[in-house]
């Protein structure tokens, strides 16, 4: 079995629970108030500033120059193509003020760049690997269970659901998959142990913007 499937394992009970959260419930059918929406998007922009940085580093440190490659793309990736949907809702909403950085996206961010930066490569792949693959997910069931075709945040939607970031998900977890491969079993559950807590920040930092948390 690969490793992402013994992780994914692991992480099922955390994943259903953020499906069903009110946040995931609400934003599908397009009734999530706009300011949990705001306070989501403002804290999103912290988290992709520092997930980039994150995803920099490790295509930094992996030795393998197409994997480098990869995840210097994914960090372009998140700097550039997911800063262009928040600029749109940005504009739209008008949200001017760029707001402040909360406990929960603050916590979040901090704990991918230190890992990047100071555990094993690929426990840093394994860190970053929920932010992928949680989204890819959520996009999919938010696009499968959608009744109504008038949503305020269609855009975000799309932008998991589609193809390509299906694609962009599939080539982390298998680059992952690999690295795991040539890993101990120590190195393994200490992969493990880094892709649940990530799990479980993805979960927190929704929660936070339903229930508007500060510091
Ligand atoms: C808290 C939080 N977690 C994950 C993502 C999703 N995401 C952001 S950048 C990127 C990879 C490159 O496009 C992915 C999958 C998000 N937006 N916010």
């Amino acid at each position: 079995m690969n490793w992402s499937s013994g992780a994914w394992s692991r992480i099922e009970g955390i994943y259903a629970r953020i499906e069903s959260m009110s946040f995931i419930k609400e934003l599908m059918a397009g009734t999530l108030p706009l300011e949990k929406f705001q306070y989501y998007m403002v804290q999103d922009a912290f988290y992709l500033d520092q997930f980039g940085r994150a995803l920099a580093i490790i295509g930094a440190r992996v030795e393998n120059v197409e994997d480098s490659l990869a995840y210097i793309r994914f960090a372009e990736g998140a700097i550039v193509v997911e800063k262009a949907l928040h600029e749109s809702y940005f504009e739209s909403f008008q949200l001017k003020d760029k707001g402040q950085i909360e406990p929960t996206c603050h916590h979040y961010g901090h704990f991918l760049k230190s890992t990047a930066a100071l555990d094993g490569i690929e426990v840093a792949m394994a860190a970053v690997l929920p932010c992928f693959w949680i989204y890819k997910k959520v996009g999919d069931y938010i696009y499968q269970n959608q009744q109504s075709g008038n949503n305020p945040y269609q855009k975000w939607i799309d932008t998991y659901a589609g193809e390509e970031f299906g694609e962009l998900t599939q080539r982390a977890i298998d680059i992952t998959d690999n690295i795991a491969r040539q890993s101990t079993e120590k190195q393994q559950q200490a992969m493990t142990e880094a892709f649940i807590t990530a799990s479980r920040l993805e979960y927190e930092f929704w929660n936070s913007a339903y229930s508007l948390k500060t510091w």
